[in-house]
C-alpha cells in the first residue's frame, strides 16, 4: 500500500533498533509498587502519626485535616474523608492503631472510588486511543509505554505523531516505536496535527493492527485554540470509526494548578481516563484523588518513572497500601 502524501509510515525495524523484552507484568507491578511507597509513604506516615496519639481532639483532628489537604487531596474531599473518619472513630470507640489504619484506608479507598471502570479498552477494529494533554505532561512517553505493555501483551500497535509542533516529539516517538516493535506515522515538521492522525488511523486499519495511539500536541495557547485543533483531530479520526478512548496525560507535580489545566481538556473533548505521570517525583499523592474527584474521570494508568516500564495500571487499594506502608 502506498503512503500517504506528506506521511512517513515507518517500519518497525527501520531504525534497526534491538528488540526490547519488556520486565514480565507481576515483577514490574510488584517494582512499581515499591517505587510508589517510596514517594508516598512519608505523607501515610505521618498521618498514621497523627492518629497514633494517645487524645484524639480538635487539634488532633485539625492537623489530619491540615496533612491530607498539604497532600493535594483537595479542601472538599478532605473534609469529607475526616468528617467520617472522625464519626466511625467515636461511634467504635477505636483506639488502636491497627484498627485506625483500617478505618483509614477504608476512607481513603471509599474516596478514589474504587468501583469506577479502569480498563482500556482493546476491543475496538483497530481500537482508537487519543492522548492529549498539555506539553511536558509525559505524553509521548505515555504512548510508548502504553504501546510497550500492548505489544507485551501480544497486541500489534501503530503509534501516530500527531504532536506536529514539536519536531522532538516525533523524533521521540518514532524511537519508542522502534523499541516496541511498532509502526510510527508521521507528518513534515508543521504538517496539520489531523491529517496526520487521519492518515495513522488510516494505516492503521488497513494493516489491521489492533490499536492505534495518537499522540497530539498540547498547546494551551487558549481554549478556543485548543478547541479548534483537537476538536479537529477527533472529527477526522471519526471519520473511519469511533475513536475509543481519549487519555488525558496529568502531571501530578503539577497539583492543583495541573488540574486547572486539565478542566479544560475535558471541557473540549470526552476524555475517558486519566493517566498520572511522574507521581515518582512527588509525596503528594492525594492529587489522585482529587483529579477524580474534579474531573469525574477515572484514573486508569499512573506514571511511576522515566524508564519504558514504569507506568502501572492504577489500583485504589494498591496504591492506598502503598501510601500508608501496609503492602510491606
Ligand atoms: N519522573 C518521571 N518522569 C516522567 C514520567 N513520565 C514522563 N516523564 C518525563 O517527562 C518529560 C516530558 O515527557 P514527554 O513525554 O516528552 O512529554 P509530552 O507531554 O509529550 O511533551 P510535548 O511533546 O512537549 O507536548 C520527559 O523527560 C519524560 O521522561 C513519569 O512518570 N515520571
Amino acid at each position: 500500500m502506498e503512503a500517504p502524501v506528506g506521511i512517513e509510515p515507518e517500519a518497525p525495524t527501520a531504525e534497526a533498533v534491538p528488540l526490547e523484552t519488556p520486565e514480565p507484568t507481576a515483577g514490574r507491578l510488584v517494582r512499581l509498587r515499591a517505587r510508589l511507597s517510596r514517594s508516598q509513604n512519608v505523607f501515610g506516615k505521618s498521618l498514621l502519626g497523627l492518629l497514633a496519639r494517645d487524645r484524639l481532639d480538635d487539634d488532633a483532628w485539625d492537623e489530619v485535616e491540615e496533612s491530607l489537604i498539604s497532600a493535594d487531596v483537595g479542601v472538599e474531599a478532605t473534609r469529607e474523608i475526616v468528617e467520617r473518619l472522625r464519626e466511625r472513630t467515636r461511634v467504635l470507640g477505636t483506639r488502636s492503631p491497627d484498627e485506625l489504619r483500617g478505618l483509614l484506608t477504608d476512607e481513603l479507598v471509599a474516596a478514589l472510588e474504587p468501583d469506577l471502570d479502569r480498563s482500556l479498552k482493546t476491543d475496538g477494529k483497530p481500537t482508537v486511543v487519543l492522548v492529549v494533554g498539555v506539553n511536558g505532561s509525559g505524553k509521548t512517553t505515555t504512548c510508548g509505554k502504553i504501546a510497550r505493555v500492548l505489544v507485551a501483551d501480544g497486541h500489534t500497535v501503530l503509534l501516530g505523531a500527531a504532536d506536529t509542533f514539536r519536531a522532538a516529539a516525533a523524533d521521540q516517538l518514532a524511537t519508542w516505536a522502534g523499541r516496541v516493535g511498532a509502526e510510527v506515522v508521521r507528518g513534515p515538521e508543521g504538517a496539520d496535527p489531523a491529517s496526520v492522525a487521519f492518515d495513522a488511523v488510516r494505516r492503521g486499519v488497513e494493516t489491521g493492527v489492533d490499536t492505534v495511539l495518537v499522540d497530539t500536541a498540547g498547546r494551551l495557547q487558549n481554549k478556543v485554540g485548543l478547541m479548534d485543533e483537537l476538536g479537529k483531530v477527533k472529527r477526522v479520526v471519526e471519520k473511519h470509526g469511533p475513536v475509543d478512548e481519549t487519555l488525558l496525560v496529568l502531571d501530578a507535580t503539577t497539583g492543583q494548578n495541573g488540574l486547572e489545566q486539565a478542566r479544560v481538556f475535558t471541557e473540549v473533548v470526552d476524555v475517558t481516563g486519566v493517566v498520572l505521570t511522574k507521581l515518582d517525583g512527588t509525596a503528594k499523592g492525594g492529587i489522585v484523588i482529587a483529579v477524580q474527584r474534579k474531573l469525574g474521570i477515572p484514573v486508569k494508568l499512573v506514571g511511576l518513572g522515566e524508564g519504558p516500564d514504569d507506568l502501572a495500571p492504577f489500583d485504589p487499594k494498591q496504591f492506598v497500601d502503598a501510601l500508608l506502608g501496609t503492602d510491606a
